[in-house]
This record gives structure tokens, C-alpha cells and sequence, in this order.
């Protein structure tokens, strides 16, 4: 353990930290502090920034502004042999030469006592022995680390960290290959090291129901921002999960441990019922992709147009075999493909407009909405029009009023908007 650590300083502190990569800022001004003796999981959707975090807070990434501290100390003038004997990462994805065999690289944790050139005493073969026994990895000892599969290198890793002894341990999602049988015995064993050694431990995980169960404290990370931090319960709120990763998630209570369980609707039926509700999409320049995707994994047909051919949006529905009105590339939408839209939106239950920019050549596409409210069917229509419309006049903006004074309703999410969807069809 190195001297100069602040007595009572957090384990780790981030102040207002921004920080990424080359011209690319991942983590936009975070701040939080984990105590030493914490449990704390890190949890967000995919590319929130939740490794750019870990790398930040092991000084593997300097920060672009803000200040990381790791046990009182600022993390970017730790010494690198100091910061080993504070900070044990086992990464996501582990890259190690193709000749190190695991014995080695597990003495390799070691290196900060022993120095570079040292050799290694009993007691640090004892610390070796010790980590590979409890991590199941003795038997692969004298194996090439390259040649392991891929549970078995992440355990090798956690070993490695292990017989490093550091005072904050930081997995990022090192769990996740792991079988039932080796992922309890490591969480075990973490439970054990924080617990009884009062080792800061710091998790990457995607399973929330594993992380509430484990953690002291939730970070919930959104878009490089601090969403939420606190206990399991705080963070662990179905409007907040569902807003954030963008689909509808629920929040149990298991009755006989009490423990939270955070879980989204799965069909798991053999055979999909159709749904049989049709939804024509007015969308463009890219504006429709996601939505599509969504729209047909929740089972419902999709229509849309008028598009114009060669739109990314074209392209998307040409490749999802969706029923769509093209329009010759660059032009204004004719009278022709309007009709043809029209009769393919009077087809339809809703009308969902995205958040396509208007300009005089699509404006007519609105009036596919301003239709669909007049034979009494639900239209929806991304927040903002307003803001991306290019026609004179203000006339998108203008067309936008009268349908919101129609009875349209506005969404900014397409999760809110499944849910609008839902409740439309059950009230109908
Ligand atoms: N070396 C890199 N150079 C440039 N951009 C990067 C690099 N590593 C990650 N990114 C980008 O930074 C963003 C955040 O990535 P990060 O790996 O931190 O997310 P994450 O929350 O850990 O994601 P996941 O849950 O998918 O593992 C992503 O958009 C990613 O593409």
C-alpha cells in the first residue's frame, strides 16, 4: 500500500470531469464519489460512455477538463507502479502478447511490489498461488493466455488484479462470459474482497437485477451524463430505466428476498400472434430507420411515404420489405405518389410523423396527417417540426399548429411514443 493516500479521501472522486477520445468527448462534466468500502455499479445502454468512465477513472485516459482523484490524489500524477497499487482494472476486451502464459501473467499483477527487475519472493508466489486458487485457474497455469477461451482469460484477468492487491477493483462487464458456475464463484469472491478487506469494488454491467443486488450504489449513465446516482432503489425506477435505455422496462419487488428485479416484455410464445395494426410513417433523409426497426419488432405494419427514391429512408423500407410511395430522386412529391400515399395512409390505424426537416417539396406529406385526423384516426408527430422547417412562410409550422389544435399529439422519444401507440389501440 503506498503512503500519502488522505486518510478519509473517497476511493475515487470525478469533479466535473469531460474526457474521450481524439476529437471525440465521450463523458460530458461528471461528478461523484464512491467511498472506499463502496460497492458501486456503473450501468447505461450501450455506448453511454460507461468504459470511457473506467479508463478515465484508472488514469488510462487523461481528462479533457475536471479532476479524477483516486484515494486524495489527483489520478493523472500517480506514478504508474502508485497507481497499480491503488487501481486493479479487468477489462472488457483483454489483449496480452501471445507468449505470456498465464503463471506469468498473473505474476505480472506483482510487478508494482517487486519493481520491473525484482524477483519475485515466497510471499509474492503465495499472493500468485493464493489468486489463481480462488479465481479456479491453477490448472491452467502453464497454458498460453491466447489459447483460453474466453471465460477462462477473464478469470485469468481477475487473478491478475487479484495478486496486483490493489484497493479499488473496476470490472467492466468481466462477468459476462463467464457460465453460472464461475460467474457466482467471482462474484463471491469480489463480495468476499470488499466485505472483509473493505476493497472499493466498481462493476460495468448490463444485468440491472444482478447490479441491485450486488451494489451498495447505482451510477446510471446516459449519453455521457450522470442520470442517476443512489442506492438500488433510487436509481432503479421504471419511468426513469424505460426513458433512458428506450424501451418499456418494469421494476419488481421479489417477494420472498425483496430484492429488485428490472425486466422488459419479451413475446416468448413459439408463434408470433400478428398484430394486425397497421402504421403509416411520413418520414425522410434518415429521420425513419430507427423507427421502422421498432415499429416492426413490436409487430406491427409499417407503411411509408411519400419518400423520395435513393433517401436513406427508401433505402431502409426497400430492405425491410415495407409497402412504401417513391418518389423520382430530388423532386418534389407529385400529385400522383400524394395519392397513392394517401390511399396507403387511409389504409392505416395511425400516422406517425418523425422528425423529418420540411421544405416545400415534402410540406404536402403533412397533409397526409391533417387527412388522417379528419377520418378520425390518432396522429402523432415529433416534437419540434417547427424548429426544421425550411418552407417560406413558416408554413410546416404553421400546418403543425392546426394539426396539435386538431387533437394530433406530439412525441420525443420513441419509446414515449410506443407507448402513446399502445394506449391508443387498447382505448379504441
Ligand atoms: N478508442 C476510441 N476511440 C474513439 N471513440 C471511442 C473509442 N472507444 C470508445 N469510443 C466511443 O465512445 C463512446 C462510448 O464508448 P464506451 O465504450 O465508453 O461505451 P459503453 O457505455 O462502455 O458501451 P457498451 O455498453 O457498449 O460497452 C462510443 O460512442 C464509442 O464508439
Amino acid at each position: 500500500m503506498i503512503e500519502h493516500t488522505q486518510a478519509h479521501s473517497p476511493a475515487l472522486s470525478f469533479a466535473d470531469v469531460s474526457s474521450g477520445y481524439r476529437g471525440r468527448e465521450v463523458l460530458h462534466g461528471v461528478s461523484f464519489t464512491v467511498a472506499e468500502g463502496e460497492f458501486v455499479s456503473l450501468i447505461g445502454p450501450n455506448g453511454c460512455g460507461k468504459s470511457t468512465l473506467l479508463k478515465t477513472a484508472a488514469a488510462l485516459i487523461r481528462p479533457v477538463s475536471g479532476s479524477v482523484s483516486l484515494f486524495g490524489r489527483p489520478a493523472e500524477r500517480l506514478k504508474a507502479a502508485d497507481r497499480a497499487s491503488l487501481v486493479g482494472v479487468v477489462p472488457q476486451k483483454i489483449e496480452s502478447p501471445m507468449a505470456f502464459r498465464v503463471g506469468e501473467l498473473v505474476m505480472n499483477g506483482r510487478i508494482s511490489s517487486i519493481g520491473l527487475f525484482g524477483r519475485p519472493g515466497a510471499a509474492d508466489e503465495d499472493i500468485v498461488e493464493r489468486a489463481m486458487i480462488y479465481t479456479d485457474v491453477l490448472s491452467l497455469r502453464d497454458r498460453y493466455f491466447m489459447e483460453l477461451s474466453g471465460g477462462e482469460q477473464q478469470r485469468v484477468a481477475l487473478a491478475m488484479v487479484l495478486a496486483q492487491e490493489p484497493r479499488i477493483i473496476m470490472l467492466d462487464e468481466s462477468i459476462a462470459h463467464l457460465d453460472i458456475n464461475h460467474r457466482q464463484e467471482v462474484l463471491q469472491i469480489l463480495l468476499n474482497i470488499n466485505r472483509e478487506q473493505r476493497i472499493t469494488v466498481m462493476l460495468v454491467s448490463h444485468d440491472l437485477t444482478l447490479s441491485a443486488q450486488l451494489s451498495d450504489r447505482l451510477l446510471l449513465l446516459d449519453n455521457g451524463t450522470l442520470a442517476a446516482d443512489g442506492t438500488p432503489q433510487e436509481v432503479l425506477r421504471p419511468e426513469l430505466l424505460s426513458r433512458i435505455y428506450n424501451c418499456e422496462l418494469q421494476v419488481r419487488t421479489d417477494p420472498w428476498s425483496g430484492e429488485l428485479q428490472v425486466s422488459g416484455d419479451l413475446v416468448t410464445g413459439r408463434r408470433r400472434k400478428a398484430l394486425d395494426r397497421r402504421i403509416h410513417v411520413v418520414a425522410g433523409g434518415g429521420s425513419g430507420i430507427e423507427l421502422y426497426r421498432r415499429l416492426l419488432i413490436e409487430g406491427y405494419e409499417v407503411t411509408t411515404g411519400v419518400l423520395n427514391k435513393l433517401d436513406s429512408d427508401a433505402e431502409a423500407a426497400r430492405a425491410l420489405h415495407l409497402d412504401a410511395v417513391l418518389e423520382q430522386p430530388f423532386s418534389a412529391i407529385g400529385s400522383a405518389c400524394y395519392r397513392e400515399a394517401s390511399v396507403m395512409a387511409g389504409a392505416a390505424d395511425m400516422v406517425v410523423v418523425t422528425d423529418v426537416p420540411f421544405g416545400s417539396g415534402n410540406l404536402v406529406n403533412l397533409s397526409l396527417a391533417s387527412e388522417a385526423l379528419s377520418a378520425g384516426k390518432p396522429v402523432f408527430l415529433a416534437e419540434g417540426i417547427g424548429s426544421r422547417d425550411y418552407t417560406e412562410g413558416n408554413a410546416a409550422g404553421r400546418k403543425t399548429d392546426e394539426l396539435l389544435a386538431d387533437g394530433a399529439v406530439t412525441w420525443s422519444s420513441i419509446h414515449e411514443l410506443l407507448v402513446h401507440l399502445q394506449k391508443s389501440f387498447q382505448s379504441r
